[in-house]
């Protein structure tokens, strides 16, 4: 297990990160979610060890992250940290031996990551001469050549055209499942709903919320209902249910006080009008997302809040 110990930093005035903590458990795709400068890249640099923590501590299988753990980690950087004159294969071949493979073991894990990644056409050429999807690509292979027990990806889909996010999603869920946790950050929440096994989102320095999708649904604990059927209008003046949308003329989404029956509600809704479809409504990540982030510590955006 990856543990993320209740850590803190600071940068002069600014408190970056305060008391951030999570697990991220082997086999598990964890999506790492929050507004620009919310702290997502401090706390991923604290993990690799490359950031001290002013306090808190990470642990991997219960060891602090040391030297020698750092190297067993496969760490993807937000500033992309190729040689641009260097070429793809030496490149990644040399990273590789870094890590601690032999000739051969970098050599034969070069050629299977390239050819997985798609860029094996390219081994030859110098990083500078790629598109930016494709030095992407190669910098995804740099945190996979030295076949990591941790993944640690800032921000892997920025920027990639639609097969290279299938591939590169389609690599993330294969490594979890071989038992590596893997952590990214992204903005592109509806792919990190479809990728992850469970989300953490980061206001203003502060973990605001933790877990699947489906635990992030039931924290708010009200049932949202989507019927379709009879004119809008028809749950105006029943007590404790609001009317939140209306798609159409004949769509009512409505919010039930906790004590409205919803089989009540049905009723009223057959007494309007005939009734097509009655059913929960499960919110995408996106407005779960909104509505943690504005109802958190700070509004998305806010600056973190100054040091005492
Ligand atoms: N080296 C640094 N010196 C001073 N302040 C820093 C430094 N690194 C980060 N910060 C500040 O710490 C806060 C968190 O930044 P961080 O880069 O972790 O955010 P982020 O969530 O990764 O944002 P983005 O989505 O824009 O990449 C920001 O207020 C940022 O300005």
């Amino acid at each position: 297990m990856l543990d993320i110990g209740g850590i803190s930093k600071r940068f002069g005035s600014r408190q970056a990160l305060a008391d951030v903590a999570f697990a991220v458990r082997p086999g598990e795709v964890f999506g790492f979610v929050g507004s620009n400068g919310a702290g997502k890249t401090t706390t991923m640099r604290i993990v690799l060890g490359v950031l001290e923590a002013d306090s808190g501590e990470v642990r991997w299988k219960g060891s602090p992250i040391d030297a020698e753990l750092r190297r067993r980690i496969g760490y993807m950087p937000e500033e992309r940290g190729l040689y641009p004159k260097m070429k793809v294969g030496e490149q990644l071949q040399y990273l590789a031996r870094l890590h601690g493979l032999s000739n051969t073991d970098a050599a034969a894990s070069v050629q299977r990551w390239t050819e997985r990644l798609g860029i094996s056409e390219r081994v030859g050429d110098e990083v500078q001469k790629l598109s930016l999807g494709n030095q992407q690509r190669v910098q995804l292979c740099a945190a996979l050549v030295h076949d990591p027990e941790v993944l640690v990806l800032d921000e892997p889909f920025s920027g990639l055209d639609p097969t290279a996010v299938g591939v590169m999603s389609s690599v993330l869920r294969d490594k979890a499942d071989s038992g590596v946790p893997v952590i990214f950050s992204s903005h592109q929440l509806d792919l990190v709903e479809r990728l992850c096994d469970r989300i953490g989102i980061i206001a203003a320095g502060r973990m605001v919320a933790v877990g699947s999708v489906e635990e992030l649904r039931a924290r708010d604990g009200a049932t949202v209902l989507d019927v379709h059927g009879p004119p809008t209008g028809w749950t105006d003046g029943i007590p404790g249910v609001e009317l939140v949308a209306a798609d159409d003329p004949t769509h009512a989404r409505v919010r039930l006080a906790p004590d409205v029956d919803d089989q009540d509600l049905l009723r009223a809704a057959l007494a309007a009008g005939p009734v097509h479809e009655f059913r929960r409504w499960r919110p995408p990540l996106t407005e779960l997302y909104r509505d943690v982030v504005e109802a958190g510590p700070a509004a998305a955006d806010q600056p973190a809040e100054p040091a005492a």
